[in-house]
C-alpha cells in the first residue's frame, strides 16, 4: 500500500475509525463518488447507522484517503436461519492515492476482522461488479428494474383481492406497522436482512433533492379484517403532454403477508389515475406480478446484480443453511486471499439441516470460494457456473447432485441497499 518513496512517516496509516473523525471520512467518502453533497437527513442517517468500531479509514496525517465500513446484519439463507454477515458499506479511495493497493489493504483487514468476530459471511452491494471478484466475492443474487406501459399491460389477479382494503397513509406515521409486516416476510426469502432499528428510517427517507419533480413519498396500506397485511411506498411523477396525462408511478418498497394482499397492491399501482407507466428498480427476479401481466414484453423487465457474497468461514457458511435435496459432497476449495479457507470439506445435508466439515477423502467439486458464494444463497446453479467453467466436476454425477441441493425455490433477493 505505501508509495516506495515514502518516509515511514508519510505511509498512509489504516485504523479503526474513531467517531469525531466520522464527518471528515465520510466526506472522503461522497467526493469519491462525484462530490454532491447529500441533505442534511441523509447524512444524519448515515452518521447514526456507521458502526464506528467496525470500520476503518486510511489516513496520510489529517488527510482520509480511504473509507470502509461494515455493518452487523443478519442475513437469511436458504433453510430460513439468520445468519451473521459483515454488511460491507461506504468503500472508497482518494482519487490522489487510487491503484496504489489502498483498497486491498482494507479488504485484507476487513476479512481478518470478519473471521475474528467469528461470522461466516460477508456481503456487499458493489458500485462496479468487477472490483470485488478478486477479494472472493461471488454475485449470489440478481434484481429487476421494470418500466411498465400500464396503458396496455393488464394485471389479473387471484380470487379475493376485491375483499383487501386499501388506505392511504402518512408514511412516517405507519412506520411502525409497516415494519411489522416487514419482519414476517424476512425468513420468507434468502438474501433478506433482519433490521436492526433504526434501518426502518431508510425506508421513509425522502429528500427532496432526490424527487426529480415526482412528489413526496406516499404509503398505501392493504388491510384485511382489520388487519394490516401489506404496504406499497411510491412517488407519482406527473406529466402531461399535447395527447393528455402520462404520469409516472415509481415504486419505493412493496411488501405483503400474502399473495392476495400483494396482488391488490399492484392492481394498485397499476391503476392510479393520470398515470401510465409504473417503474421499480430492484426488485425480485421471480415476483408474482410478471406471471400476472398480458404482456410482459412492455414491462421492460432489465436484470442485474445485487448482493455479492464471500464466504468467510466455508464450514459454517455451508452448515448454517439448508439443502432442498439430499447432498453429501467433497467440495475441493480455492481461496487464495482468505487461505484459511483453502483445502477439501465434505459437506452432508437435506432440508433439515448441515454440517461441513474439513476431510481429507478425494474431491468430488473442484471450485474456488468465489463460486461458492455465488451459488450460496440458492440464485445461481452450481451447474451453469461447471457449464461456464468455474465448476469442476471430479465424480461423475456431483455437479448435478449438488446443483440441486442448492437451489432455493424462492429466488435470494436484497431487499435493499445499505
Ligand atoms: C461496497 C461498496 O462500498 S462499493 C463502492 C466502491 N467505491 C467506489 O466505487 C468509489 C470510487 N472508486 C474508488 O474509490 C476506488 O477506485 C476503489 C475503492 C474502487 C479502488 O481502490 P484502489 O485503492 O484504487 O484499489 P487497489 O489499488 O487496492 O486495487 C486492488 C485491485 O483491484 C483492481 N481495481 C480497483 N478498482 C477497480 C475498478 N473500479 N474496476 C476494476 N478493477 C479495479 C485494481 O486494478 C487491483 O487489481 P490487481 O489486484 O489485479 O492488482
Amino acid at each position: 500500500m505505501a508509495k516506495d518513496s515514502a518516509s515511514e512517516a508519510d505511509r498512509p496509516e489504516l485504523r479503526v475509525l474513531r467517531k469525531d473523525e466520522w464527518g471528515i471520512w465520510y466526506d472522503t467518502l461522497i467526493r469519491a463518488f462525484g462530490g454532491v453533497a447529500e441533505s442534511a437527513e441523509e447524512r444524519e442517517l448515515w452518521d447514526s447507522l456507521t458502526e464506528v468500531d467496525r470500520s476503518i479509514g486510511v489516513w496520510e496525517g489529517d488527510a482520509c484517503v480511504g473509507t470502509a465500513g461494515v455493518f452487523s446484519f443478519r442475513l437469511t439463507v436458504p433453510g430460513g436461519a439468520s445468519v451473521p454477515a459483515a454488511g460491507v458499506t461506504m468503500v472508497s479511495v482518494a482519487a490522489t492515492h487510487r491503484r496504489r493497493g489502498v483498497l486491498r489493504s482494507m479488504m485484507r483487514r476487513q476479512l481478518d476482522d470478519v473471521r475474528e468476530w467469528g461470522w461466516p459471511l460477508a456481503v456487499l452491494t458493489a458500485s462496479e461488479p468487477e472490483i470485488y471478484g478478486r477479494f472472493g466475492y461471488g454475485v449470489g443474487t440478481f434484481q429487476t428494474s421494470v418500466e411498465i406501459d400500464t396503458t396496455r399491460v393488464r394485471l389479473s389477479v387471484p380470487p379475493g383481492t376485491d375483499d383487501v382494503r386499501l388506505r392511504y397513509a402518512v408514511p412516517a406515521d405507519v412506520l411502525d406497522v409497516c415494519e411489522a409486516v416487514y419482519a414476517r416476510k424476512v425468513a420468507d426469502r434468502p438474501g433478506m436482512l433482519a433490521r436492526q432499528p433504526g434501518w426502518e428510517r431508510l425506508g421513509v427517507l425522502d429528500p427532496e433533492s432526490d424527487r426529480d419533480g415526482a412528489s413526496p413519498l406516499q404509503c398505501v396500506l392493504a388491510e384485511r379484517g382489520g388487519e394490516v397485511v401489506g404496504y406499497a411506498r411510491f412517488h407519482v411523477k406527473p406529466e402531461w403532454d399535447g395527447n393528455g396525462p402520462k404520469g409516472a408511478v415509481n415504486l419505493r418498497d412493496v411488501q405483503a403477508l400474502d399473495p392476495v394482499a400483494q396482488a391488490a397492491l399492484w392492481q394498485f399501482l397499476f391503476g392510479i389515475d393520470l398515470t401510465s407507466t409504473v417503474t421499480a428498480r430492484a426488485r425480485p427476479v421471480d415476483e408474482a406480478w410478471q406471471y400476472q401481466v398480458s404482456d410482459i414484453r412492455r414491462c421492460a423487465v432489465r436484470v442485474r446484480d445485487g448482493l455479492h457474497v464471500r464466504l468467510v468461514d466455508v464450514g459454517a457458511a455451508l452448515g448454517a443453511r439448508t439443502y432442498q435435496a439430499p447432498v453429501d459432497v467433497v467440495f475441493e476449495v480455492e481461496d487464495a486471499f482468505c487461505p484459511w479457507n483453502t483445502g477439501r470439506w465434505r459437506l452432508s445435508g437435506d432440508a433439515k439441516g448441515a454440517s461441513c466439515e474439513r476431510t481429507t477423502d478425494a474431491a468430488d467439486l473442484s471450485l474456488s470460494v468465489r463460486e461458492l458464494g455465488a451459488a450460496y444463497l440458492g440464485g445461481v446453479s452450481l451447474a451453469a457456473l461447471g457449464a461456464a467453467g468455474r465448476v469442476r466436476e471430479v465424480r461423475q454425477g456431483a455437479l448435478a447432485e449438488a446443483s440441486v441441493g442448492f437451489a432455493s425455490a424462492v429466488a435470494p433477493w436484497l431487499p435493499h441497499g445499505f
